[in-house]
């Protein structure tokens, strides 16, 4: 040891020499312990780039005693833990992040991919209008002109008064000068007859689509209008072809081979005889109130013998409802003719076009010599046909009440998981939830079929319907149970579209249909005009996951009760940051268009057509 050496001191030396002195050399390090060493350059490292934050540990460490030097470890282990953690942190910070800036491009990507589609799926749809104004690029521009006015007390309101009245009752207008809305019958001057009529049916005040959909008929506007099953869209669609005849045939009584003033179209023959009928009933009680002509309505329908009607047509028809395919044969066939037709409405007008009916209303709209008033009403119609419609209008209203495809919220939805082989059995145990009449849908005939059958075998008084039935089976299947005859109708999605039984207690959805709009429409048959209806629906393994996310944000949109194995799944969109939005081609709120069940059938569709037309198939 040098003497020159600085002299040190171990501050705390070994026990065993205590109380002697030790010379140290000038290179002299204290012994620093692993553990404490480590934690030191844990330290060095993990301040290291970091945006410090002060801590206690901050303050200037006091020397190491005995006792910090024994805990070095479990401080180093302490550190070690923090500094974990920190890593840790700012690891999973970048990897959030990361997840997240990627998951933006992928919910963009994805909002990019939806509306490539669209514009494709768009393109070279040509206009809903008759190939006549296609061609000739006859373009209208103004409403066509009645003599009906709201009442001038009714006038006089503000802007303010109306939107307030409209948002009252959760009426939603889209165009320009929208007509005020009415909320008493007595003040829309309808005939009194009708008044009494309406009454007498217990229609003693509008609903919201007939508050503003009735006036904006009745002026003459150009309208889409669309609101919840078993709202009252017939009459408010109906009632306007009513006035417009009768104000023809007061100013100049028909003849044989003239009219009709008014087209109503249907999807189904089914809905079109049903409209016919409240068309005939309000038509029969006008007359019968003395002070108004007899106005006559025909219906065009396949399957049925035109004979019968003879005595209508020889004496000139003031309205028609038809489906697309019979009135475009009568029109083609010169046995009808649009020549003084004004007024046009498409009831279920998507369904309409989903049908691949939009050639036929096109040339039944080539055969309209003059203006006309055009009308589209659905309870489900998505922003696509919308938009698509609204091209084909003349300064279009839309009247909306609640979402377009929205389900009805007097309807309980009630979804129960029932394995495939349990749902024959369990059915049985169902029929008792309520009295009848009860409606139990099956998309698949044979299903049908089987599912009346069994019925039948226990004893259970059921008719089916379904699109493969003969007409005179259909309609025998409707009229008793309409009449009450029998007890249940069993039914593909034929029968759900606009058919108004008599207080249906109970919907029964025996197999989930793929899209949403129709299990709208066939829970819809029950918590019609105001009244509570159950809706019972089965689903397990076989429905397909995207249904059943459908199916929940439908039932969370009506405060539905959801049931656990509904709310166990996730929607993917939401995992990559996308938004809920409601489908453009079908309304439904669990997927976009990449991955509508719509598209895809009308894809298969499309292309069944074209293999038809390159001669493909056997
Ligand atoms: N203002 C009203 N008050 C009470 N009942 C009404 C009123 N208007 C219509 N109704 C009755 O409500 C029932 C359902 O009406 P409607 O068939 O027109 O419904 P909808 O909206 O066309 O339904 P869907 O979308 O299923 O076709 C009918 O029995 C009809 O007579």
């Amino acid at each position: 040891m040098s003497t020159t050496a600085a002299t040190r001191r171990l501050r705390s030396p070994p026990p065993s020499i205590e109380q002697e002195e030790y010379e140290l050399p000038a290179d002299y390090k204290p012994y620093v312990p692993v553990a404490k060493r480590r934690a030191q350059l844990l330290k060095t490292l993990g301040t290291r780039g970091a945006k410090r934050i002060r801590t206690s540990e901050d303050e200037p460490s006091p020397e190491p005693t005995a006792a910090s030097m024994l805990d070095a470890d479990e401080q180093a282990r302490e550190l070690a833990r923090r500094e974990r953690t920190l890593l840790q942190a700012a690891l999973d910070m970048r990897e959030r992040k990361q997840v997240e800036e990627e998951g933006k491009s992928k919910a963009e990507l994805a909002a990019v991919e939806d509306a490539k589609m669209l514009v494709e799926m768009e393109r070279g749809q040509k206009k809903l209008a008759g190939a006549k104004d296609i061609a000739e690029g006859t373009v209208w521009t103004e409403s066509l002109k009645t003599s009906w006015r709201a009442p001038a007390f009714i006038r006089a309101e503000t802007e303010e008064e109306r939107e307030r009245l409209r948002e009252k009752n959760h009426i939603i207008a889209e165009g320009v000068d929208i007509p005020p809305a009415i909320t008493n019958f007595n003040d829309m001057k309808i005939p009194k007859p009708i008044l009494k009529y309406l009454k007498d049916k217990g229609i003693k005040k509008p609903t919201p689509i007939q508050m503003l959909g009735l006036p904006t008929a009745f002026t003459g506007r150009d309208m889409i209008g669309i609101a919840f099953t078993g709202s009252g869209k017939t009459l408010t669609f109906s009632l306007p072809a009513i006035m417009l005849a009768l104000e023809a045939e007061m100013r100049l009584p028909f003849v044989r081979g003239e009219g009709p003033v008014g087209l109503i179209i249907c999807p189904s023959r089914e809905l079109a005889r049903q409209t016919y009928e409240g068309c005939l009933a309000i038509c029969t009680a006008l007359a019968e109130g003395g002070e108004y002509p007899q106005l006559r309505t025909l219906l065009a329908i396949g399957g049925i013998n035109m004979g019968e009607q003879q005595e209508v047509m020889s004496k000139g028809v003031h309205m028609v409802v038809a489906t697309p395919g019979r009135l475009m044969d009568m029109l083609e066939k010169g046995k009808l003719n649009a020549d003084s037709c004004k007024y046009l409405c498409m009831d279920e007008a998507d369904r309409m076009i989903d049908m691949g009916f939009e050639d036929d209303v096109r040339t039944i709209m080539s055969h309209f010599k003059h203006q006309r008033q055009t009308l589209l009403f659905s309870a489900t119609m998505p922003r696509k046909i919308q938009d698509f419609a609204a091209q084909s209008l003349i300064n279009p209203i839309l009247v909306n009440v609640g979402r377009a495809g929205a389900a009805n919220m007097d309807v309980v939805q009630e979804v129960e998981y029932v394995k495939q082989e349990a749902k024959m059995v369990y059915l049985l145990e169902c029929l008792q939830k309520t009295a009848p009449p009860v409606i139990i849908f099956s998309d698949n005939k044979n299903e049908v079929d089987d599912i009346q059958e069994y019925l039948l075998l226990k004893g259970v008084e059921a008719v089916a319907i379904h699109g493969s039935k003969t007409q005179e089976e259909r309609e025998y299947a409707i009229r008793s149970f309409k009449t009450g005859a029998k007890d249940i109708m069993v039914a593909s999605g034929v029968a759900s579209k606009g058919l108004d039984f008599n207080e249906i207690q109970h919907v029964i959805v025996y197999t989930m249909p793929k899209e949403i709009e129709d299990y709208v429409h066939e829970i819809g048959r029950t918590g019609r005009s105001g009244k509570t209806g159950i809706a019972t629906t089965f689903i397990n393994m076989n429905t397909p996951e995207q249904t059943l996310l459908d199916l929940k944000y439908l039932l969370l949109e009506a405060k539905q009760k959801i049931p656990e194995f509904l709310l166990s799944i996730e929607d993917p969109r939401l995992a990559i940051g996308g938004q809920i939005q409601g489908c453009p081609v079908c309304g439904g709120l669990g997927h976009g268009i990449s991955n509508c069940p719509k598209v895809e059938e009308l894809q298969r569709r499309q292309n069944n057509e074209r293999q038809k037309y390159s001669g493909g198939g056997y």
